[in-house]
């Protein structure tokens, strides 16, 4: 089976363009004021055009409104729609009608009961998420570039559908996947100089790890 892999956070031409050479099946762009990834629609949509045909182009939201949707939607076009605050599974089955694209729900995990929340959503998401809960005081619900304890993951059936998120680099990825078998896998931080700055050969660095640890994987089986 194929990793899919997921740069999230994306702003400049520069940033896209290593994403789509290292192989990225998803790019990810952050529509939520308060992060140093946030992004206009327009830019995004200019983006994503270098994109198409290459990789998904996902847009990312928090409790957004569906004026705010329609926007990001009509302008950017996006792939697929990452809702990433507390929707509920009626609104997560209500996006879905009104736009007619795959959603992906992310979960922010500290324990097993968190794991426990996805449940409502089986059958109603697409694909899951699974990201660190925030550190206390932060305001962003994600890009905070911390792990979470993946074994939590490792009583999942294979009908869930995941991308395995949160302080993923290019030193920790090999362990990561050595405990779980996610579909995909989502970076933000891991490839930043700075927040919010992603930098070019931290996203080279990051797929070469990648693909290290699916050799050495494939070796052991
Ligand atoms: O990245 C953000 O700033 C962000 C803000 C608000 C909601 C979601 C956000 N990121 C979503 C992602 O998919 C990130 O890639 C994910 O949280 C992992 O980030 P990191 O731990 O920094 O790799």
């Amino acid at each position: 089976m194929t990793l899919d892999i997921k740069i999230c956070g994306l702003k400049t031409p520069e940033a896209v363009d290593a994403a789509l050479a290292g192989g990225a099946s998803h790019i990810g762009f952050i529509f939520f004021e308060k992060s140093p990834r946030n992004i206009g629609a327009e830019a995004a949509a200019e983006l994503r055009k270098r994109a198409l045909g290459k990789a998904q182009a996902v847009a990312v939201s928090v409790d957004a409104t569906d004026d705010v949707l329609d926007a990001i939607v009509e302008t950017m076009k996006p792939d697929m729609l990452q809702l990433h605050g507390k929707e509920s599974p009626e609104r997560v089955r209500a996006v879905k009608a009104r736009y007619g694209l795959s959603v992906m729900k992310a979960f922010s995990i500290r324990d097993a009961a968190d794991i426990a929340g996805i449940e409502p959503y089986r059958g109603v998401a697409d694909r899951f998420l699974f990201d660190a809960k925030p550190p206390k005081g932060s305001e962003l619900p994600g890009g905070n570039g911390i792990a979470f304890d993946w074994r939590l993951l490792s009583g999942l059936d294979d009908k869930v559908d995941y991308m395995l998120s949160g302080g993923l680099n290019a030193a920790n990825i090999g362990a990561a996947l050595s405990a779980v078998s996610p579909r995909g896998i989502d970076i933000s931080s891991g490839v930043e100089s700075a927040p919010g700055e992603k930098n070019p050969d931290l996203i080279r660095e990051f797929f070469s790890a990648v693909r290290a640890a699916l050799a050495n994987d494939a070796a052991l089986t």
